[in-house]
């Protein structure tokens, strides 16, 4: 059985970038890696109505917290048969996103803390309804809020309604925290996103940890 990591952080954090670096290190080290990530834009009607919805394309979805978890919880459950697939068939499944992505933003988005009804709400779909697998290790790519929004602005693309809001990425950011001290879901590692990172050590540990 393969191990589900998780990568999560604020938009600009670096993911995708800390992804494609750890996929090299864990390879180096023999094991085999299966990628994922959230939303699937292109490749799902759920994260393309998502898409539409964060650029005022969808009417008054985009206003509903509760909605778009639904939204986004449902662009997942679409891909769980190739996740439970994919921990079978391969040593680590990493993922960019996955269901705290959805506490950390809706519970934001209602100023709510860790401990808010939302985040229990979506544990509940996610985990319980859906059956989504539950991580075995949450990386979260820790960065100030302001380097993660000029990070974000170096990409060539429109921002969504998230990405715009400051106010939301700064209570994210706080979510984020307060998941990782209780231990939402999984443990957590905690990665300081200003520095590089270690990939051989930290893919080292991933592997270990089992
Ligand atoms: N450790 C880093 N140091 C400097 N720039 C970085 C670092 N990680 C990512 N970046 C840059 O920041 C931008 C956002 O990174 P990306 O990996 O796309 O973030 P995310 O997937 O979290 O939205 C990209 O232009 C990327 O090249
Ligand atoms: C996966 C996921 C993302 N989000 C948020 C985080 C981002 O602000 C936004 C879009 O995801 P993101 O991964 O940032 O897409 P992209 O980088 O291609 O624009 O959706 C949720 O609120 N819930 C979720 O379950």
């Amino acid at each position: 059985m393969g191990r589900l990591v998780v990568i999560e952080g604020l938009d600009g954090s670096g993911k995708r970038t800390l992804g494609a670096a750890l996929v090299e290190a864990f390879q180096r080290r023999g094991a085999k890696v299966a990628q994922h990530a959230f939303p699937r834009y292109g490749e799902s009607v759920h994260a393309d109505l998502v898409s539409d919805a964060l650029h005022g394309r969808l009417g008054d979805v985009a206003d509903s917290v509760h909605g778009m978890a639904v939204l986004f919880a449902l662009d997942r459950h679409g891909a769980r048969e190739q996740l439970l697939r994919d921990l079978e068939n391969y040593d680590i499944v990493l993922v960019d996103r996955y269901i705290a992505s959805n506490a950390a933003y809706q519970a934001a988005r209602l100023h709510q803390d860790e401990h808010g009804e939302i985040v229990e709400w979506i544990r509940q779909l996610e985990v319980d309804r859906l059956g989504l697998p539950v991580p075995d290790r949450q990386l979260l790519l820790r960065v100030p809020v302001d380097l993660a929004a000029t990070r974000a602005a170096t990409r060539d693309r429109v921002r969504d309604t998230y990405e715009k809001d400051g106010g939301l990425q700064t209570r994210c950011a706080a979510l984020y925290d307060g998941l990782a001290r209780i231990g939402w879901l999984a443990p957590w590692l905690v990665l300081d996103g200003r520095t590089d990172q270690d990939f051989d050590q930290l893919s080292k540990a991933l592997v270990a940890d089992a």
